[in-house]
């Protein structure tokens, strides 16, 4: 029988290689590192039946139609704000993403933030990098403590909720802010459900996990950062447009909040003249969430799984519609 063709937007770790290639016949943007330019992607989905994005791939109609023979999209990532999902519906191709498989790792990476913003770890570096380390004296770079504080999390889905239970080691109170309560999310992790005002003015710090959506796009902003505590620390580990960018530097300048940790940005990838890289008193890494060998691994694993399970006529482990 006739195999499948795919288009992969990048080569993949060997593991779903292996997989995609017993199944499909792979055509592919072989650069491991330059993002597949818009002209190859409208090309390389002509005579595909199957395409595996990343979130750096935008699939609109402009992309289904130069695709006619498309009926599947297998994003690799749990974010599918770049995937027109009306669009694919209309078209009758399914789409799946990869939900679960990050979850710790994005945690992880929201608590390095926290801390590192906390304890001024970024700051500290450069400081002896720089020469400027003297003499220790009593409110040498001092930061905010972590252990015993409150904890908000915006957005208590699957990240949300390990961020939280990550918090049980440090003593803290939590609390978290969803569309709606959840029992559950109280249930096995004992935060209180807070309105996101109050959420916002008595946390110490704040974690946003929500997707990015017509809802969340500058959900938070001058009024928001206005509401923390003036000691309070904003971590971003969800996507960029969620927040204000230029409205979170100036609330960093003024010193409300205190210091942010921040991941994913308005227009990705930043450059080194970013006005939050001039500021001490933000920690920025590039979109390192779910970036550790195994997460990634699994990530690619869970897109090809999906990708051939609709191909080959098979029930997919992660669909989004239809
Ligand atoms: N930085 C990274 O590398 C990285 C890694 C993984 C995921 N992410 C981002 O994190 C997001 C969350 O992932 P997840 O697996 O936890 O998703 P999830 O769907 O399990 O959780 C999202 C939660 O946000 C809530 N929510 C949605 N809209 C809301 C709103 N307007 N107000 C309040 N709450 C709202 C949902 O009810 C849900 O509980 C992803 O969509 C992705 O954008 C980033
Ligand atoms: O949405 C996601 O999965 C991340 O942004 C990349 O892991």
């Amino acid at each position: 029988m006739k195999k499948p063709v795919v288009f992969l937007t990048r080569r993949l770790p060997a593991a779903a290689m292996e997989m995609l290639a017993a199944a499909c016949t792979i055509t592919l943007w072989d650069d491991e590192v330059r993002p597949c330019p818009r002209e190859a992607l409208l090309n390389g989905v002509a005579e595909a039946e199957g395409l595996l994005s990343l979130l750096t791939d935008r699939v609109d109609d402009e992309l289904l139609a130069a695709g006619p023979h498309l009926r599947m999209v297998a994003n690799m990532a749990v974010g599918y704000d770049n995937l027109d999902l009306a669009a694919c519906r209309r078209r009758g191709v399914q789409v799946s993403n990869t939900p679960g498989v990050v979850t710790e790792t994005t945690a992880d990476l929201a608590w390095a933030l926290m801390l590192a913003a906390a304890r001024r770890l970024v700051e500290g570096q450069k400081l002896i990098e720089a020469g400027g380390w003297g003499p220790w004296y009593p409110m040498q770079m001092v930061g905010v403590d972590i252990y015993g504080s409150r904890l908000g999390v915006v957005g208590a889905g699957r990240i949300g909720q390990a961020v939280l239970r990550r918090a049980q080691g440090f003593g803290m109170a939590l609390g978290y802010h969803n569309r709606t309560p959840n029992s559950a999310v109280e249930a096995t992790t004992g935060a209180t459900y807070l309105a996101l005002d109050e959420l916002l003015s008595s946390s110490d710090v704040v974690v946003v996990t929500v997707p990015l959506s017509d809802e969340t796009r500058g959900m938070f902003g001058a009024r928001e950062f206005a509401l923390m505590k003036p000691t309070a620390i904003f971590v971003n580990v969800a996507r960029g447009p969620i927040v204000r960018e230029a409205e979170l530097v100036a609330a960093l300048q003024a010193g409300r909040p205190q210091a942010a940790g921040i991941d994913v940005f308005e227009r990705e990838p930043i450059g080194p003249d970013h006005p939050l890289l001039r500021l001490p008193n933000c920690v920025a890494v590039p979109h390192i969430g779910s970036a550790t060998v195994a997460t990634r691994t699994r990530m690619a694993t869970l897109a090809a799984e999906n990708l051939v399970a609709v191909l080959t006529g098979k029930a997919a482990p992660s669909l989004l519609n239809l």
